[in-house]
């Protein structure tokens, strides 16, 4: 992919020393890392390498034990509660592996997009329309859908409505937790390259987690790779798939290029 990412002197989120455990055992440990605007950050790692854990944290989902979380100069974890919704809600966007956890299947596709909307204070319900009815265009869901519950969408369109309801809004900053994930191949494709057209065209920075390293080639400019709750590589995405340097990686990658 084109590494082009939006540079700037300043990181959006500054991450440090963020360690979360459970009881004795390690969630995430003494993690670290710069995102700046406009990049796109993966996270990949064996199942119970810490990634769902740490973007919990990341997400103010879970409370770390230890550690600093600066986003835009403003220290997240010191922030009263109604900060970090409101954060939550303007800023951030979190799409969710199962689109179920994400949408509001009672509402109808229009309105899982409005109500995005009117939460951040749109009122004027032609102009709410229009502009859910523009990005459900956006995300390759026909207009005649509008009025159509979720219930009603395939695995693929519900993921792909589930963008929309969170990037209506303008977040600058996305997390996302294996947004591909549970989807048949063709349609994981699909919404690969529909993802990557927004990132870049919306310029967003965003957080990825996931266990495909294919995705991370498409999407990501770095990467970090995490086992044991730890860091133990990060770097360029092409860099660190091409050349590992940490055995893990070398095992992660290989067992990649085997299947
Ligand atoms: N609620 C919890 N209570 C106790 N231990 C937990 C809890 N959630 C996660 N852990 C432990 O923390 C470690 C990291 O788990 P985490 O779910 O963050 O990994 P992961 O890389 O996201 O895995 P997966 O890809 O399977 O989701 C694991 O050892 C796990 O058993």
């Amino acid at each position: 992919m084109e590494r082009v990412a939006v540079t700037s002197d300043q990181p959006l989120l500054r991450v440090e020393g963020l360690t979360k455990r459970y009881g004795s055992r390690i969630g995430c440990a003494d993690v670290g890392f710069d995102l700046y605007p406009g990049e796109v950050l993966g996270i990949v790692g064996e199942s119970g390498s810490g990634k769902s854990t740490l973007l919990s944290c990341l997400a103010g989902h879970l409370r770390p034990d230890e550690g600093a979380i600066t986003y835009d100069r403003r220290d997240v974890l010191a922030m009263a509660e109604t900060e970090r919704r409101r954060l939550s809600r303007t800023e951030w966007a979190y799409v969710h592996q199962n689109p179920r956890d994400g949408l509001r299947m009672g509402v109808s596709a229009g309105g899982n997009v409005g109500e995005r909307l009117m939460a951040v204070g749109a009122r004027h319900y032609g102009g709410i329309r229009e502009q859910a009815q523009d990005w459900l265009g956006r995300v390759e869901i026909a207009a005649d859908r509008i009025d159509d519950r979720p219930a009603q969408f395939s695995g693929g369109m519900q993921q792909r409505l589930q963008i929309a309801r969170n990037l209506v809004t303008g977040p600058r900053l996305v997390f996302m937790d294996e947004p591909t994930g549970g989807l048949d191949v063709s349609v994981q494709a699909r919404l690969l390259d529909l993802l990557r057209g927004l990132v870049r065209d919306l310029g967003l920075s965003v957080i990825i987690v996931t266990h495909d390293l294919a995705v991370v080639r498409l999407l990501a400019h770095r990467l970090m790779v995490m086992k044991g709750g730890r860091v133990v590589e990060q770097g360029l995405t092409d860099q660190v798939l091409d050349d590992p340097q940490h055995a893990y990686t070398q095992i992660l990658v290989s067992s990649v290029l085997q299947v």
